[in-house]
Formats: C-alpha cells, structure tokens, sequence
C-alpha cells in the first residue's frame, strides 16, 4: 500500500468542523495523505507524517469533490431549440420531456451510454467525483431497464424515475400509466437501483399518483426521493416529509408550512438554480430554508431540458449571487450537502475514512468559486485517490 503526501494546500476545506473552522472545518496551510482510494490523515503540513510519495498543490485551495445528487444523464437528443423559445417568452413545460424520451427510445445502449460518459467526463473536469443519475426519458419497461444498464455501468447512484412523463402512447390517461408504472415498470426495473423518483407537478403526476409511484419503490425496497414544488405550489415537498424521501429537488414555489415540515424532517431540500436560471424560473427561498434549520444540497440537474450543464461551480455563483447564500453554504451544499441528499458519509467530506475525493482550485481560498464566476478554476480531480484530471497549461511560443 502506497501513501501519498498531498502537500501546498492553501486552504483545505473538510466539511469536519472537528479538523478545522467553521462549518466548512477549513485547515490554513494543510496536508493530507491518501492510501490507495482513502484519506488517512489530514492537518497542518507542518505536522505531517511521513509517506512514500508526494505531491505538491503549490498554494492551491484544495476542498472535496462535488456531489452531484440530481442528473437526467440518459438521454438522447437536443432541445436547444425549445431553450431558444423560452429564452424569446415560450414556458417550460413537463411536456417537453416527451421529445427527449422518443429519441431515447430510438437510441442505442452504446449511444446512450457515450452520451452519459461524455457528461461524467465534462462533470468531472469541473469537480464532480459522484453524482445521482436518473433513469426517466424512457417510461416503458423495455427503455427503463435499458436506461438503467446504462446509468449504472457509470454510477453506484441510480435511481429509477419511473413516473416522469406520461408517455405519448397513454397520453390523455395518465391513471393508465400510473398503474403499468406500478405494476410493470417498477417491478422490474427496481432490481437495479438504489433511489425511486417521481415528478409530483401540474402536468406530470399530482399527490395522489405520486404517492402510489413512490410507495411502490418504496415496497419494493428503493429509497423515494422526490421532484417538486419546481414550477407550481403543490403537495411533493410534504409528500416527501410524509414518505421519509432521503431529498425532495427544486422547492422553488414553496411556503412556510413547507419549510416548517422540511425544518422538521431529514429529508434535505436539493436546490437546483441552474434549471431556475435556464427556464427564466424563480429561485428557491435558499435563505428561509437555511435560516429556519433545513438541509440544503446544491446540484446542476443536467438534462435536455431545463439545465444542460454540469458546472456546480456555475451553480454556486448561482446560489451566491441570486439565491443570497453565502460562499461557505453554497460550497458545503455542493459537497456535504449532496452527500446528505444521497445519505453519504464517505464523500463530500476530507477526514480519515473519507473517499480520496478532492479537487484543487487555481485559487488561493473556496470564496474564488463564487467571485469568479465562468472562469475554469479546477486545476486537478483526484476521484478514489487517482488522479482523475488534470488542467493542461496554456503554450507561449
Ligand atoms: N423537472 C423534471 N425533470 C427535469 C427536467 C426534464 C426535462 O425537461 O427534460 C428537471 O429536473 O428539471
Ligand atoms: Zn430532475
């Protein structure tokens, strides 16, 4: 077994307020030494044990990979178009979904699964080292399970979106679909995942639906997690509390009672300001949720749809700038938070045991993700104690 000195760490943030301060458990002049894929030592570099290897971040700010707890990577197609309408006065609507779920049903394994590597590859250079995919742009026995071979022969976090959309073929009779989800669709596909989803809004599945969908992953032993509340009050985040679900994702159009219930609970709420900024949506009321003691992840959400990125680091200068986080919230959501929404202890996080998951910035502290949004910051990924990317350097002839 090989131990590696990690060293030239500016700032390392821990996410242990017990290794260092503040919320953040932030170390000023660290060291960390992985060993094989975990972190066996962290603290300050002039206290560091010695190792057989070394590594030198020269002053970089070092913190954990992102978790990524919410993405619809499963799909084919592109929906710029619908995106250029919105952006010239059209609504998002559920319905725009279906476009993407008849490409996906046309495509092939091999074409969906290099379409979701060339998402995890894009997530990683901008330092995503674990993220949740969705299946849901199939919506048929056959596409589900297909959706889901793919989705797990990249991530360990898959979960079956059974109820997404109803498809076109039940169009009109949405208690149709509710029923082949139940007694079909999830069934079968429940043996490859780990989370069941569904989309409780106007236009997708109302409370009802919803809890039928949830409750049956839930007996066919998958943990609920839930969209709602994105684009109309409704009943999914207290559906979600009611069901014990591990997140309930967007919570833009939310009210009190909502936050009292999530405040309450541990379900996390999973704020996903990419979709918000991408669909010209309200934000969420990240302040109300924070203050009043609710957990908060930060996601990107890519999909086809409403959020085509996989830039957490956009997402924070999101949360900073719109939702009045502050840097130390956005960045702990993005890392701690998400590990939260997925029930992690061994990521999000840079303390003995943890996953060797960290990301160095081209910055001296974390505060440069949100001050200097748009800019590639991430200098190198280390995902599981590899080095997984690193930035190539600018050549002057
Ligand atoms: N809201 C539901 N699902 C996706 C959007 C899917 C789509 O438009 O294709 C989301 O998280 O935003
Ligand atoms: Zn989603």
């Amino acid at each position: 077994m090989t131990s590696t000195l990690l060293t030239g760490i500016s700032e390392l943030v821990t996410n242990d307020p017990g290794l260092g301060r503040g919320k953040l458990g932030i170390v000023d002049e660290a060291a960390v030494v992985i060993e094989d894929d975990a972190v066996v030592w962290v603290g300050p570099a002039a206290e560091a044990p010695s190792t057989d290897a070394k590594h030198d971040f020269h002053g970089r700010a070092v913190l954990p990979g992102f978790v990524e707890s919410h993405s619809h990577m499963v799909f084919s197609g592109d929906r710029s178009e619908e995106f250029a309408a919105r952006m010239a006065g059209e609504k998002y609507t559920a319905g725009g979904i279906r476009g993407t779920v008849k490409h996906t049903r046309q495509a092939s394994e091999e074409e969906l699964r290099a379409n979701m590597r060339r998402l995890l590859d894009e997530s990683l250079r901008s330092g995503t080292t674990t993220v949740e995919c969705k299946s849901g742009y199939g919506q048929s026995v056959e596409a589900e399970l297909r959706s889901l071979e793919v989705a797990r022969s990249l991530t360990d976090e898959v979960t079956l979106l059974a109820a997404h959309v109803v498809p076109p073929e039940y169009e009109g009779d949405t208690e149709e679909y509710v029923r082949v989800a139940c007694e079909e669709i999830i069934p079968r596909c429940a043996p490859l995942a780990r989370w069941i989803d569904v989309f409780c809004e106007q236009g997708a599945f109302d409370e009802d639906q919803s809890r039928r969908v949830l409750q049956t992953g839930i007996d066919h032993g998958l943990t609920p997690r839930v969209h709602g509340n994105q684009l109309h009050q409704g009943p999914g985040v207290r559906l979600a509390v009611e069901l014990g679900a591990a997140s309930v994702d967007h919570v833009v159009h939310i009210d009190s009672e909502d936050i009292e219930a999530l405040a309450g609970s541990e379900t996390v709420a999973t704020l996903l300001p990419g979709a918000d900024f991408s669909t010209r949506n309200a934000y969420p009321d990240a302040r109300g949720l924070i203050d009043a003691g609710v957990t908060v992840a930060l996601g990107a959400d890519c999909n086809p749809g409403t959020s085509y990125t996989t830039n957490m680091p956009f997402c924070i200068a999101i949360a900073v700038r719109d939702l009045h986080m502050t840097a130390d919230e956005a960045v702990w959501a993005a890392t701690a938070g998400g590990a939260r929404a997925l029930r992690r202890d061994d990521v999000g996080v840079v303390r003995p045991g943890a996953r060797a998951d960290l990301m160095a910035l081209d910055a001296p502290n974390h505060l440069h993700l949100a001050y200097r949004p748009g800019v590639p910051l991430i200098s190198s990924v280390w995902q599981a104690g590899r080095l997984k990317y690193s930035a190539s350097e600018v050549k002057h002839d």
